[in-house]
């Protein structure tokens, strides 16, 4: 059995269906997919193992995932801390700024200065539609992840992957390997060169959608938001 996975276009088309034919707003499937994330992030990296949490979040929907998971985590007792360089002026965006500001969540500029102080990181950079080669100030970013033996987890796509191919040939990224991944909806074409632990979230596909993108996705326990995956897209 070979793993389905969804194309940067099919994911992006999917989006849509969910808010069209699936009447969902942005603001249910973010938050839903930032639930997952943090949930995700639980379950690889329980308080026990440090509560230090820095999430890097992008410009785009993969940021405002991140924005969402950190939300989450504080509630769940971690200490997150968010670099956010390229903030958008989206109301959205500002509105989950503002939720975690309320909750004396940090924000740095310095980001390898963060690094030092924290115990996980969350890449929420760049999901599906992620096209290099790398903007500033991202470049240093993704080497700074590339190198660090702080244990992350990336949203969708580790960052600066491309959606289809996987790493870069050459230059930041190339050998960025996260070691735990949260594929968002379903899985994409990267996930064949991703060699960590893979885990699924998003639980708001219906069986139209799913039927509609030859999804075969895996079932979802309980009250769960995430599934961990194996290679073939078994639950594991
Ligand atoms: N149904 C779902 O699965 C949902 C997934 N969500 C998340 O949304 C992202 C996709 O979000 P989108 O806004 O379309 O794009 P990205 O966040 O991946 O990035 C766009 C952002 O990045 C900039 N950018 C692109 N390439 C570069 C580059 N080379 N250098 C610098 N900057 C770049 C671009 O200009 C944009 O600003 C998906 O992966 C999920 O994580 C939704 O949250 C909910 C539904
Ligand atoms: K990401």
């Amino acid at each position: 059995m070979a793993l389905k996975t969804l194309s940067a276009a099919n994911a992006a088309a999917l989006d849509k269906d969910l808010m069209s034919i699936g009447a969902f707003s942005i603001d249910q499937l973010m938050e839903l997919a930032g639930l997952s994330v943090s949930q995700a992030v639980y379950h690889v990296h329980p308080p026990s193992r440090g509560r230090r949490i820095l999430v890097a979040c992008g410009p785009g929907n993969n940021g405002g995932d991140g924005l969402v998971a950190a939300r989450h985590l504080w509630h769940y007792g971690y200490k997150p801390t968010i670099y956010y360089p390229k903030q958008s002026k989206n109301e959205l965006y500002q509105r989950l700024s503002t939720q975690l500001k309320d909750l004396n969540v940090p924000f740095t500029n310095d980001f390898p200065a963060s690094l030092k102080e924290t115990d996980h990181i969350v890449d929420a950079i760049f999901g599906f539609s992620f096209s290099g080669p790398l903007r500033d100030p991202f470049p240093a970013v993704i080497s700074a992840l590339e190198s660090t033996t702080i244990p992350v987890t990336s949203v969708d796509a580790p960052s600066s992957w491309d959606i289809e191919n996987g790493p870069p040939k050459e230059g930041p990224g190339a050998k960025f390997m996260p070691p735990f991944l949260i594929s968002l909806t379903a899985p994409k074409p990267l996930v064949k060169l991703f060699e960590g632990r893979h885990f699924l979230g998003g639980r708001f596909v219906s069986p139209g959608i799913a039927e509609k993108y030859n999804l075969d996705l895996p079932e979802y326990e309980g009250l769960d938001q995430v599934v961990e995956i194996g290679k073939n897209g078994q639950k594991l």
